[in-house]
């Protein structure tokens, strides 16, 4: 493979989806400032998630992939991050001991930070300004001043994540996930939630298991850490570039801002800069696949994308909406697995099924989230493949962003507690009702 493309390079591909930067030079002052920055991530673990999403490929463990839509700077706090890991833990142990299945826990955060746009403005009472494109560009206050991108938020974006995951690290390794807390994840949670209750009987019985394993000799320091890996949708060709080093062990490029990246359903063209890019790199990683994806266009982004076909590599992840998913995914499968390409497949049941209800609030149905997860598993069952795992928009906050679950969230509820800059996430309770879903799901794999 030959050398990775400078940024100049990358930059006369005509990346999509780039903010438009009043100043040129500031620019190149953070992504020099950037190329200097330690790593976020070795490329040695990103190793290990690649081994592990070759596991998933082979149906021997699932995949969780979850967190906000945006981060935002205003959300690295202690709680917030607590929150959101307190969540996803809850729910690959769910996944875990109701699937009996081994779960790779993969964080949909520590540099969430940039988003693609439909449209290039927003217009509110008669008054139109850029989009918002996450923090990494610009503020979302609907100010003409608040809009104009800064790069020097692509420097904000590093120390960010590396606040968030230096926080993650301390979480995973040190305690809080140790399985014996499976109790205490769930403290304060609302306790007519049938799926609390539902977790805290789940709870006792892991409890009876380990002081039986315990009986029986097994180590508890087993249990005292979990693996967690970092994950964002690397779109901004300035950060995601600046933010590459050259493995010292092997003398290949490494994306040190995150162990895993993918790519979105706005930017996967075949010969855009984006899959350029990423061709380059050796993190495992993942391309989105929507309703306009056809079998070839998967086929060709495989060869090019995993041209050596390497188990971990390369993720697909798929987001066709409910109504689509079980005629559109078929011909994507078939194709791929008959051409003996090695892939994880996962279901992203978020991005097919959002809509804007008449109080203007982007929202989502519960039920279309679950109902695009089960055409997903349908679909793998009848093909004789693998459904890997599940991307979710998630939040470990009580926000009313979605509509449905288990509290029954309905239009108006939305106004209660609507946070989401971008796109809406399931709350607490939802995100444990999916888990047990698609823990049932699991089972019947
Ligand atoms: O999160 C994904 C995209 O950024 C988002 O769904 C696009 O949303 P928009 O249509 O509001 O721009
Ligand atoms: C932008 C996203 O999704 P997609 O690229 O699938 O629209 C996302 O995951 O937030
Ligand atoms: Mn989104």
């Amino acid at each position: 493979m030959n050398a990775l493309p400078t940024l100049e390079q990358l930059r006369a591909l005509g990346p999509l989806q780039q903010p438009t930067y009043p100043d040129s030079a500031a620019v190149d002052a953070a992504v020099a400032r950037l190329r200097t920055a330690p790593p976020l991530v070795f490329a040695g673990e990103c190793d290990d998630l690649k081994d592990k999403i070759a596991a998933v490929s082979r149906g021997e463990a699932f995949l969780l992939q979850g967190g906000d839509c945006a981060e935002t700077f205003a959300g690295v706090t202690a709680d917030n991050v607590r929150n959101k890991l307190r969540v996803l833990l809850q729910m690959a142990v769910v996944l875990t001991y109701a699937g009996s299945v081994p779960v790779v826990k993969l964080g949909r955060l520590a540099g969430q930070y940039a988003k693609p746009r439909s449209s290039d403005t927003e217009t509110r009472e008669g008054v139109t300004l850029p989009a918002y494109r996450g923090d990494a560009v610009n503020g979302f206050e609907f100010t003409p001043e608040s809009r104009i991108p800064d790069p020097q938020r692509l420097v904000e974006v590093y120390n960010a994540s590396a606040a968030t995951l230096n926080l993650i690290r301390a979480f995973v390794s040190g305690g809080y996930a140790d399985l014996r807390q499976v109790h205490t994840w769930n403290n304060d949670f609302v306790r007519e939630s049938p799926f609390a209750q539902r977790y805290e009987a789940m709870a006792d019985e892991i409890e009876r298991a380990l002081t039986f394993m315990k009986a029986i000799g097994a180590d508890p320091d087993e249990f005292h850490r979990v693996d967690f890996h970092s994950s964002h949708e690397a779109l901004l060709m300035d950060y995601e570039h600046a933010m590459t080093r050259i493995d010292s062990r092997t003398g290949l490029p490494y994306n040190v801002s995150g162990h895993f990246v993918w790519i979105g359903e706005r930017t996967r063209q075949l010969d855009g800069a984006h899959v350029e890019y990423f061709r380059h790199i050796r993190n495992p990683i993942g391309c989105k696949l929507g309703p306009t994806a056809t079998a070839d266009d998967a086929l060709s982004l495989a060869h090019k994308l995993n041209p050596e076909n390497e188990p971990g590599r390369l993720t697909f992840i798929t987001r066709f909406g409910a109504d689509k998913i079980r005629d559109g995914l078929p011909p994507l499968v078939e194709k791929v697995t008959a051409e003996g390409v090695s892939v994880a497949w996962v279901s992203d049941p978020m991005h097919g099924n959002t809509f804007e209800t008449s109080n203007g609030y982007k929202t989502r149905r519960f039920d279309d989230v679950i109902e695009e997860v089960q055409g997903f598993f349908d679909v793998h069952r009848a093909l004789g493949t693998v459904p890997g795992g599940v991307l979710v928009e998630m939040t470990g906050d009580d926000v009313t962003e979605c509509i449905g679950g288990g509290e029954e969230i309905d239009e108006h509820g939305l106004a209660h507690r609507y946070e989401s800059v971008v796109d809406p996430r399931l709350n607490r309770v939802q995100s444990l009702e999916l888990a047990f879903r698609v823990a049932e799901m699991l089972r019947r794999r």
